[in-house]
């Protein structure tokens, strides 16, 4: 059998599907494996194609500190997965740069190109890069495809990717990029199912996990969103800052002697919820503590939404609906239910019973702004994507994932 396999590395996590790229363009899930909580509390699980359990388990932190042992984890794993023949693979990459807007096939110049990107996504973008690079040594005539984060943010108003600094620098790449594209791709691509009368509408999607950004949608496209040139800017997340005014920046540096290495490490691993309630960057466990410090964490996270917000609900010129998505949006009713209090002045009225349950539609009947909850699929989207350009097929668009 013919399969793709798809590899997502986020920042806590490592997410794996294998589909069966079965004729008229029809992708079947055959296993999806995932390694949360990745140096935190790692936690192995994978379902085969039908939802059966194939393995649930914790694993010794010290056995998974970080993404590259995850990625050992799963391969080992994934060798003993027989029947199946690779037809492609395909990656998340996380920076794409000014240059690529699209789904690519990988090649030796494409990869040394993409290495350069290395330190605008430094959590990520190495990990994404590795196994690229690993499989094209061993398999060189395996197609390898990969889809950008950045890619669905590109078209947007010239107004909305400009920093207000001079076109030199613009014209050299430094400009706002936005990521999360592949899970805003796909939720857009859900939205006339679940929710037909926002779909072409104004939408604001709140991918919230261990990375956090907002996009704002008109009618199924991108135009402003929280992130910019690199992951670090808009919300506060697990681990780094978002928006942070660049003068702290040059105080650290000044005050406190922190070179470009220590900022790197500083903003991209000891800030954002694990900074801010000296507990961990966990959403879970700062929901289970009862340390008035957690409560702050999360109080600070929910009112920044609130802002980030409203900001993108100005770029829409009004708003149709929120869609949260994501490790808290899909998950964390509690958090789903503070961020709808604090959209109330857009017109946002929660129905607790819905949110509670884990309903696909949460506002009340009254509500003027609608509220879902869309299990995003990074996944889903880059098979789809390398399917169309590999397999030839561009008709895959719907999945049964
Ligand atoms: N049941 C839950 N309640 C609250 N938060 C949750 C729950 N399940 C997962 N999360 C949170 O989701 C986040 C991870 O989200 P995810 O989208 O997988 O992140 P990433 O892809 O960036 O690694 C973590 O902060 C985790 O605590
Ligand atoms: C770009 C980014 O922050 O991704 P993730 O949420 O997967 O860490
Ligand atoms: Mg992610």
């Amino acid at each position: 059998m013919d399969a793709i396999l798809v590899v997502n590395a986020g920042s806590s996590s490592l997410k794996l599907q294998m589909f069966e790229a079965a004729p008229a363009g029809m992708l079947r899930r055959l296993v999806e494996a995932r390694i949360e909580g990745v140096g935190t509390a790692p936690r192995f699980h994978a379902v085969a194609g039908d939802g059966a359990a194939l393995i649930d388990r914790a694993l010794p932190p010290e056995a998974v500190p970080d993404l590259p042992a995850a990625l050992h984890v799963a391969e080992d794993w994934l060798r003993g997965q027989a029947g199946v023949t690779l037809a492609a693979v395909g990656h998340r990459v996380v920076h794409g740069g000014p240059a690529y807007d699209r789904p690519i096939v990988v090649t030796p110049a494409v990869l040394a190109d993409l290495e350069r990107l290395v330190p605008l996504a430094p959590l990520h973008q190495p990990h994404n890069l590795a196994p690229i690079r690993t499989l094209m040594a061993r398999r060189p005539d395996l197609p390898q495809v990969a889809c950008f984060d950045t890619a669905f943010h590109r078209g947007r108003d010239p107004l909305a990717d400009r920093f207000a600094i001079p076109q030199a620098l613009h014209d050299e790449g430094i400009r706002r990029y936005g990521f999360h594209g592949l899970s805003y791709e796909y939720v857009t691509s859900r939205l006339p199912e679940v929710a037909p009368e926002i779909a072409g509408g104004r939408v604001i999607v709140a991918h919230l996990g261990s990375g956090a950004s907002l996009c704002a949608l008109a009618a199924g496209r991108s135009v402003e969103t929280t992130m910019g040139f690199t992951g670090l800017d808009g919300l506060p997340m697990g681990t780094r800052p978002g928006r942070l005014d660049p003068g702290v920046l040059l105080h650290l540096m000044a005050a406190k002697g922190m070179d470009a290495g220590a900022l790197e490490h500083f903003l991209y691993r000891d800030c954002g919820l694990k900074g801010l309630s000296g507990i961990g960057s966990d959403m879970r466990d700062l929901e289970a503590s009862d340390d008035p410090r957690a409560a702050f964490a999360i109080g600070v996270f929910v009112y920044r939404i609130g802002l980030e917000a409203g900001m993108l609900a100005a770029a829409l010129g009004g708003l149709d609906g929120v869609v949260f998505t994501a490790g808290i949006g899909e998950n964390s009713a509690r958090l789903r239910a503070a961020v709808a209090e604090r959209l109330a002045w857009l017109g946002a009225v929660l129905d607790p019973v819905a949110n509670a349950q884990g309903r696909s539609r949460i506002s009340a009947a009254d509500s003027r702004v609608a509220l879902l909850v869309v299990p995003t699929n990074e996944e889903l989207m880059v098979a789809r994507h390398t399917a169309a350009l590999v397999v030839g097929s561009s008709s895959v668009s719907r999945g049964p994932a």
